[in-house]
């Protein structure tokens, strides 16, 4: 079943047409890669997908509801979230905090609860900050609880992102450039956490990465943009195949899997 449907979306920011009638469907569970040059369109999808921006043309179909006139606070309620390509943390709050503040997001006890903190806020409370304990132990950020988010390493700040994201429990997940900065160490580590809590969580992922051994490493299917228009489609082995991307995006050269 698709999980998301994008159907023939276009937007233009005034004669430039960042998207244009691009088309493609991520299916319930998979991991689907977004690849292409800068300025290709992939992060304007995102915020197309997520309400930031309105589309021009076409429209979106997430559990095959209609989401293209959605808030995006009205987006996160239906179970999409996201990280951003310029980290965006609270960076002056320690680790735990930061993901807190995101599990908050799902609490079921009222302001009221909270000001004569009966039992429904007691238990409320517990069950987020073990929520943040579990997360913290999954993204391997445990020994990290108390750091200053603005002091961790960039890879850990990556991972805190992600974190956070998964800390509102949504049903699809989008990445945008998630090991940016990262060495190849960090990137097998990132994979191998994508995968993971995909399969946890039962989580559909959509992500954006010029890595290439990640895109081809862990993506059931990756759609290839270039000039806002989506040039092929297919799974790892396609796509390093399709003469038209060779030519085009990757180089002269075949692209191998790391
Ligand atoms: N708010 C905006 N106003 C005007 N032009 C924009 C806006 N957002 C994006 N663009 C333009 O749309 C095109 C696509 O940009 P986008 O950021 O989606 O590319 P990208 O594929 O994510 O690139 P990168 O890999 O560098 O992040 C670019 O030409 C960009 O300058």
């Amino acid at each position: 079943m698709n999980i998301l449907e994008i159907k023939n979306v276009t937007k233009k920011f005034g004669g430039l047409t960042a998207v244009g009638n691009v088309d493609f469907n991520v299916e319930k569970d998979s991991i689907y890669g977004l690849i292409g040059p800068n300025g290709a369109g992939k992060t304007t999808i995102f915020n197309l997908i997520t309400g930031i921006y309105q589309v021009t043309e076409g429209e979106i179909l997430f559990e095959k509801q209609r989401i293209t006139k959605l808030q995006p606070y009205q987006i996160a309620d239906i179970g999409i979230t996201r990280t951003f390509q310029n980290i965006r943390l609270f960076k002056k709050l320690s680790t735990y905090e930061n993901i807190l503040t995101a599990c908050h997001y799902n609490s079921k006890y009222t302001i009221l609860d909270a000001i004569i903190r009966n039992r429904k806020f007691k238990v409320g409370e517990r069950k987020l900050h073990s929520q943040v304990n579990e997360l913290l132990e999954i993204m391997g950020l445990a020994d990290r609880k108390d750091v200053i988010a603005g002091n961790l390493p960039y890879g850990l700040q990556r991972r805190l992102e992600i974190a956070r994201a998964l800390a509102l429990r949504p049903k699809l997940l989008l990445l945008d450039e998630p090991a940016a900065g990262m060495n190849p160490e960090e990137t097998i580590k990132l994979m191998e956490l994508i995968k993971e809590n995909r399969d946890r969580f039962n989580l559909t992922v959509l992500v954006i990465e010029h890595h290439m051994d990640l895109i081809m490493g862990i993506c059931d299917k990756i759609a290839v943009l270039n000039f806002g228009r989506k040039l092929a489609e297919g799974n790892a082995q396609e796509i390093q195949t399709n003469p038209v991307v060779i030519e085009a995006y990757l180089g002269e050269e075949e692209v191998t899997l790391a």
